[in-house]
């Protein structure tokens, strides 16, 4: 089957957090519509830019693209950007059930509020091993109230402003700035504004919802819970994995997680659903939303003070919650049991001419003004660096606990090549930034593939030690995963899907600061190209008649 959008992308004042903000939206929500479909169906989303002087380009996150890399939707990766004015047509298949999500990857434009969820249900006639009532989506995001360009400008300047803590956190689009604070300009914060009246979650007493939430934060990690009231995780970044009851739930920008909650509380009241910054200490408020029992009328406050969540600096508790997620039984797809290729990416702060970035291996990165899917399919050599990026870094040598001994790294827009079919390990290892005692916790996310996470770790990585730990019995599968402080993360996946893809960390203004890498596999097996992604750099020459 079909499924066809059209969309309209544009600027328009909204008050999300209640503070007038200019917010990107998809006919007119931010969030934009979800996207709803069945396994197998096509997607058509037509998009019409009307940002007026801005570019923009969406991916789809999470939907690996197999035998369609060029609408994965990554400018500089896969495509060029889609002009003002300009309608493009998205087109591509949702093979796998489960939750995703889309947004932006153009610049630092996703926290503009151009983001929204995808959920692709079984096809007729299956189920999952669990069971639930009804269906519905949330999504996490923070926001600012500084645009994105003057947040980017700030990235990219001496001296560095850095963009700082959010100032909300947002449950569906809905979150409360204090309007009171004497700061504001008059009329730009109006705390009766109906758009920021809190998201309503309603609930019948008694019946079992399966909450997908997605968070598609800029910078922040999240705890995530529901006052008085279990969760049990039963999906994973579209995977079914074995259940895991929680009180709270860990997620980072980048994931989804689907949980069981059942309306099984005092059913006379109301109750506050809260989603908390971790892994940083910011004083920004909880994001609250009200989850409604049904009929309670669904403005009314609950009568408690909404729970205060977990502290900010308990890594272990969130890296114990991700090692107690495992494939479901039923549902565990076997891990190669070995691989052809080990890169260690070695995750470190920066400094390049003055200017703060992140690396990885000590290579910041910068995307080509050329796309790679099209530079490699046509072989224009000269648009970006040909010399790999390096395979690992000087474990002997490196002090992960320190700031390093030399600051500087270097820019570089060179790439992986990946030998086709094979199989590919990941070590993601963190280390100290450029500030004493402080190292931060990173999402890293995969486009065109699902990976099996092996294993977690603090400390360094020991390259002969660690792999005989790795979990190859019941690994979970996911295309986003963190990397806590000081801490890492071993990854595997088959580099099966032909074309080039991403590798980045989520959080927005880090992959803007270079903290990323591309990998090719396959590009001989890409069919035609499509003429819709070319347009910039030099692929101009291809729309020539
Ligand atoms: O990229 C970052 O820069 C700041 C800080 O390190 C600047 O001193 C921070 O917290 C980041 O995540």
């Amino acid at each position: 089957r079909i499924r066809r959008y059209k969309w309209e992308v544009k600027y328009e004042y909204k008050s999300p957090d209640c503070y007038k903000k200019l917010s990107i939206t998809i006919n007119g929500r931010t969030p934009g519509p979800t996207i709803l479909a069945q396994q197998g169906d096509t997607v058509i989303v037509e998009l019409k830019n009307s940002l007026l002087t801005e570019n923009v380009a969406i991916h789809w996150h999470g939907i690996r693209q197999i035998g369609t890399p060029w609408f994965d939707g990554t400018e500089g990766v896969t495509q060029c950007p889609i002009l003002p004015g300009d309608t493009f047509v998205y087109q591509f298949v949702v093979d796998r059930a489960g939750t995703y999500l889309y947004h932006a990857h153009y610049g630092m434009q996703r926290e503009a509020g151009l983001y929204g969820s995808i959920r692709v249900s079984l096809p007729d006639g299956e189920s999952e091993p669990f069971a639930y009532d009804y269906d519905r989506s949330i999504l996490l995001t923070d926001w600012y109230h500084k645009s994105a360009y003057e947040q980017a400008t700030g990235l990219s300047s001496i001296p560095f402003v850095w963009v700082g803590e959010p100032q909300s956190i947002l449950i569906q689009g809905r979150g409360r700035f204090d309007c009171s604070l004497p700061t504001i300009e008059s009329g730009l914060c109006n705390a009766t504004n109906p758009e920021c009246s809190p998201y309503v979650l309603t609930v019948v007493p008694g019946k079992t919802y399966r909450l997908r939430i997605g968070s598609l934060t800029a910078l922040s990690a999240l705890s995530f819970e529901i006052e008085g009231h279990n969760m049990t995780i039963v999906e994973a970044d579209g995977h079914n994995v074995e259940p895991v009851v929680v009180k709270n739930l860990f997620i980072y920008s980048g994931e989804t997680y689907s949980v069981l909650i059942t309306a099984d509380q005092d059913p006379r009241r109301n109750y506050w659903a809260s989603a908390k910054i971790v892994s940083r200490n910011g004083n920004t408020s909880n994001g609250l939303a009200i989850f409604n029992y049904y009929p309670n009328n669904p403005r009314r406050p609950p009568p408690t003070v909404p729970p205060t969540g977990p502290t900010w600096n308990d890594s272990a508790s969130r890296l114990a919650q991700s090692q107690a997620i495992n494939a479901h039984a039923g549902y565990v797809v076997p891990a190669p049991r070995t691989s052809d290729r080990v890169i260690v990416l070695l995750n470190t702060q920066n400094r390049i001419n003055g200017y703060v970035r992140w690396s990885v291996n000590n290579v910041s990165f910068h995307l080509p003004h050329t796309p790679y899917l099209i530079a490699l399919k046509e072989n224009l050599k000269h648009v970006f660096e040909q010399t790999p990026p390096p395979n690992g870094y000087d474990f002997a040598n490196y002090d992960i606990y320190n700031i390093a001994k030399n600051v500087n790294a270097t820019s570089s827009n060179s790439i992986y090549r990946l030998q086709f079919n094979t199989t590919v390990d990941i070590i993601l290892q963190n280390a100290n930034t450029m500030n004493p005692n402080n190292s931060e916790t990173h999402p890293w996310h995969l486009h065109g593939h699902d990976f099996w996470v092996l294993g977690y770790g603090t400390g360094k990585f020991d390259i002969y030690n660690d792999p005989k730990k790795y979990n190859l019995v019941n690994p979970i599968m996911k295309n986003t995963v963190a990397v806590q402080p000081y801490s890492w993360t071993a990854l595997r996946f088959r580099a099966d899907n032909p074309g080039v893809w991403a590798f980045h960390c989520h959080i927005e203004s880090h992959f803007y600061m270079g903290m990323g890498v591309v990998f090719e596999e396959g590009i001989d097996k890409v069919g035609k190209l499509p003429t819709s992604i070319m347009g910039c750099g030099d692929t101009k020459r291809f729309l020539r008649p």
